[in-house]
């Protein structure tokens, strides 16, 4: 395997002394440097240990530099480009549950150094090849410890694959190529397929009207919700362009990097483009999704449940803050009723699952199969929008209370005290916000058993908002669209949304921070790095848009810039004009 540009990152699995060492360091043999990043110790008092170690050694030559840690993470972000061989996932498991103390204690996970891991392979800019053991075929181990390694092995090599470019099983000396799941990304989903059939026959542009305005085409429901939360794998944005892009910005007349932020941007949107210069933003649409909560009643917002369907009916007919941030930055608005506690126009309300969803204290938001039907209605809109010609999404929210399953998904997911996380929301006062803090403690709760399982968390506290959002954010990952994401409560359905499709996150950009404190946690756990910092806490998809001309900027920095030979500007390494070199003596 050698580097063509795109690097390949292959998942090696394989039982012991299957081979699957020798076939991964085979992977690398034409690499002049690889780095070997050992995940078990290579001294120990255990001759057998030992032993092992030397013959791998032994089949290593020169070319390989060793690393011993478990941090793999850090290791490959350490250095993303250089060819590495991680052997292997089972010693890293291992560790990992030793540092938590999780053999035995099912309620401590180890979630969050997983994602981690999945985000820094997903990462890589050189050639990775990950050799992990295949346990799974073997007798259920009889104790509990051994149930638990064989369990997050599963878990772990299957969210490693996810994230890989080739998966390959060595079974008996042979190498198997386990084919990749099919690709849904130039078509709508199956689950998708027939409402974005008759939305693409009755409305073959998205914006029919002015943008801004929510136009009259409408989101036909309900769709097939039939494995609504199983994503094909993402296909990151294309690094060989923001390679070429990268090296479009020297050429320009500017000193390098002079645009700071501007310049990474244009980057990452040409790389999601997969083209330098990227096209010019034609069709920027943000859909806001509607819903009411039933944790509302309870006195944790600073306004009455009824606002959700007044301010829908608001931004339905332009005149809400989308509205106006939308018409300035030439997007178009929609907005989708999915659980509002009201009636709403039939043309938003084609996907509504309920009349509001479930107060999470004391219940689930969702039935697992309304929630299967959000996540499908999400899907199915971020389809029928990229089908139709939306080159750039932006997810936005309303819905009274929101913010409180909103911080619930963050807390539960990054493991906070609600007190580090609640928030003011709409604005409550010091007594709101001490019922806030107990729901969403209630809620947190109830969100604990779940987090392994992103559907089931979704069903038990997100509400259906919520989930489409997941769905929707998931899905314009798959379709290879970019994403602006807004505030606190988009970026809670963001997060939930990685989990289903982990990678996704490399199709989004943060739009702001919110002034949430919970938004700059769970930006932290995205590793997203907000362009905005204004002090906003609307919602709506209000701070996505005013990152807006901003991100349209760093295209036409890419596009309309002249370069130095084109403007006859001098580069930085011309010669100035009347300096004489002489050769050294
Ligand atoms: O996303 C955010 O950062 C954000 C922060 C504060 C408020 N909001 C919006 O305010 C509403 C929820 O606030 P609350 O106090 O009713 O939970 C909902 O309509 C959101 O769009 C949104
Ligand atoms: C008026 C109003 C507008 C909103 N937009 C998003 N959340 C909101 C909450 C309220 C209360």
């Amino acid at each position: 395997m050698v580097s063509r540009g795109e690097p390949t990152r292959t998942l090696v699995l394989g039982g012991v002394r299957s081979g699957k060492s020798g076939h991964g360091e085979s992977l690398l043999r034409d690499h002049a440097r690889v780095r070997y990043v050992a995940t078990g110790p290579t001294r120990s008092s255990d001759a057998d240990w030992v032993a092992r170690v030397a013959a791998h050694r032994d089949r290593r030559d020169d070319r390989y530099t060793t690393v011993e840690t478990i941090d793999v993470a850090g290791a490959l972000r350490a250095e993303p480009q250089t060819p590495t061989l991680v052997d292997d996932l089972g010693n890293w498991l291992a560790a990992q549950l030793d540092a938590v103390g999780g053999w035995d204690d099912d309620a401590v996970d180890i979630d969050d150094v997983r994602s981690g891991l999945c985000r820094a392979i997903a990462d890589v800019t050189g050639d990775l090849v990950i050799i992990s053991p295949e346990v799974g075929l073997s007798l259920v181990p009889p104790t509990p410890a051994g149930r638990r390694f064989q369990d997050e092995l599963g878990v772990l090599n299957e969210a490693v694959a996810a994230v890989c470019d080739r998966v390959v099983l060595i079974v008996a000396g042979r190498v198997v190529e386990l084919p990749a799941p099919p690709t849904r990304a130039a078509a709508p989903t199956a689950a998708a397929a027939p409402a974005a059939a008759a939305v693409a026959a009755e409305a073959p542009a998205p914006t029919p009207t002015a943008p801004g305005s929510a136009p009259a085409a409408t989101f036909d429901g309900p769709v097939d919700p039939t494995d609504a939360e199983i994503f094909d794998t993402i296909v990151p944005p294309d690094f060989g362009v923001a390679s070429a892009a990268r090296e479009r910005q020297l050429t320009l007349t500017k000193p390098p990097g002079a645009l700071g932020r501007l310049e990474d941007i244009g980057v990452w949107l040409s790389s999601c483009q997969g083209i330098c210069p990227p096209r010019p933003l034609t069709a920027p649409t943000v859909v806001v999704f509607a819903g009411d909560h039933g944790v509302a009643r309870s006195g944790v917002s600073a306004f009455p449940p009824e606002v959700t369907a007044q301010m829908v009916a608001n931004i339905a007919s332009g005149g809400a803050a989308v509205n106006v941030l939308a018409r300035r930055a030439g997007a178009t608005v929609r907005v989708v009723d999915m659980s509002v506690d009201a009636d709403t126009a039939p043309e938003i309300s084609g996907y509504k699952v309920r009349r509001g969803s479930g107060d999470l204290r004391v219940t689930d938001a969702l039935t697992l199969a309304e929630a299967r039907e959000a996540l499908a209605a999400g899907r199915a809109i971020a389809d029928q929008l990229v089908d139709s010609g939306a080159d750039l999404l932006i997810g936005g929210e309303m819905g009274i209370g929101n913010t409180t399953p909103a911080t619930v998904l963050i807390g539960a997911l990054t493991r906070r005290e609600p007190v580090e996380i609640v928030g003011r929301g709409t604005g409550i006062d010091d007594a709101g916000w001490i019922r806030k803090t107990a729901a969403i403690r209630d809620g947190m709760r109830r969100a604990r058993r779940h987090v392994h399982d992103p559907l089931s968390l979704l069903a038990a506290v997100a509400g259906a908002d919520l989930t489409a959002l997941a769905g929707f954010l998931a899905q314009a990952a798959v379709r290879r669209t970019p994403v602006i994401l807004d505030g606190m409560v988009v970026t809670a359905a963001a997060m939930v949304a990685n989990e289903l499709a982990p990678g996704a996150v490399r199709w989004w950009l943060a739009g702001h921070r919110s002034v949430e404190p919970a938004h700059t946690i769970a930006l932290e756990h995205l590793d997203l790095d907000p362009v905005l910092d204004l002090s906003m806490r609307l919602g709506e998809g209000s701070g996505a848009l005013a990152a807006l001309p901003i991100v349209a900027s760093s295209v036409d920095i890419l596009t309309s810039m002249a370069t130095f030979d084109e403007a006859g500007v001098s580069d930085r390494d011309a010669e100035p004009a009347g300096v004489v070199t002489t050769a050294a003596t």
